[in-house]
């Protein structure tokens, strides 16, 4: 399978990344992992685990937090993009959405998807993308005129994707899009990751919710610790009895997967 070794045409691929904040944060230790061009990857693990310290060694946000990346590389495309700023990398078509949900609440739905779009290149390019991210949401279609700040968490969650998709991005980067969610608003949001993967977009999908995150993607990862502990293809995930037994043995309806004894 292409995710176990190096190939510069990958989409993403990080190797041997280890990342510090300050002298005693070791956050991430030798972390290896690739998303494949029009795939959904997903990287799960408990609090602490390390999920948002990649993302944001991705998307360039590291250093704005205080983290240094100490040791390994990050390739896009081929091209290294380890110590990039965001407007770099956005520019280069990886955009992401923030843990949670955060939208610009006094702003109007189509205001919140145009600051979006800032970066495309005319009026005519921004309003053609917003039409076309608005048919895509028909929920956020309806409420364009609306403050964002009245939505739902659903529809402020699709709201947050549909703004990082303005940038008509290659790889989208989500950072726990299920949180706090509703179990039905959930199946929403993973419709509509399947729904960027058909349109062409790899996801690389940072979740607690190990059902949600393994029913959507074509592989995934398990982060312990700051380390790859596990991967392989989600299918082959869903089945293997550990991750079963600690991502997947609460009730089905309960959203909140993490084990109880876990790393807080
Ligand atoms: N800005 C920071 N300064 C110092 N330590 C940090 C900082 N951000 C995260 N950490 C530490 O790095 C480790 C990994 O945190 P990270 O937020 O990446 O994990 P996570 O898996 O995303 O967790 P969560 O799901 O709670 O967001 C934790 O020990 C955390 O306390």
């Amino acid at each position: 399978m292409a995710h176990a070794t190096t190939d510069t045409s990958q989409c993403l691929s990080v190797r041997g990344l280890a990342v510090r904040y300050g002298k005693n944060v070791q956050a991430l230790h030798d972390v290896s992992l690739s998303v494949p061009p029009g795939t959904v990857v997903a990287l799960m693990g408990v609090n602490g685990a390390g999920k948002t310290t990649l993302a944001r060694s991705v998307t360039g946000m590291l250093s704005f937090h205080g983290g240094v990346i100490s040791a390994g590389e990050i390739l896009w495309e081929g091209r290294s993009i380890a110590g990039r700023g965001p407007r770099d990398i956005v520019r280069g078509g990886i955009s992401q959405t923030l843990e949670g949900r955060r939208v610009f609440a006094e702003l109007t739905v189509a205001e919140n998807l145009t600051v979006g779009g800032i970066t495309q290149r005319n009026d005519a390019e921004l309003r053609r993308r917003t039409e076309q991210i608005l048919e895509m949401f028909p929920v956020l279609a309806e409420r364009s005129d609306q403050h964002a700040g009245y939505l739902s968490g659903g529809e402020q969650q699709m709201l947050a994707i549909g703004r990082a998709l303005m940038q008509s991005p290659r790889l989208i980067v989500l950072d726990e899009p299920s949180l706090g969610l509703a179990p039905k608003v959930v199946s929403q949001v993973r419709d509509t990751i399947a729904a960027i993967r058909e349109a062409g977009t790899s996801v690389l999908l940072i979740e607690q919710n190990a059902t949600m995150a393994l029913g959507v993607s074509d592989y995934g990862y398990v982060l312990s610790h700051g380390r790859v502990t596990k991967s392989g293809p989600s299918q082959e995930l869903l089945e293997d009895p550990e991750i079963q037994a600690f991502y997947l043995g609460l009730d089905e309806d309960s959203q909140d997967l993490a084990p109880s004894g876990g790393q807080a």
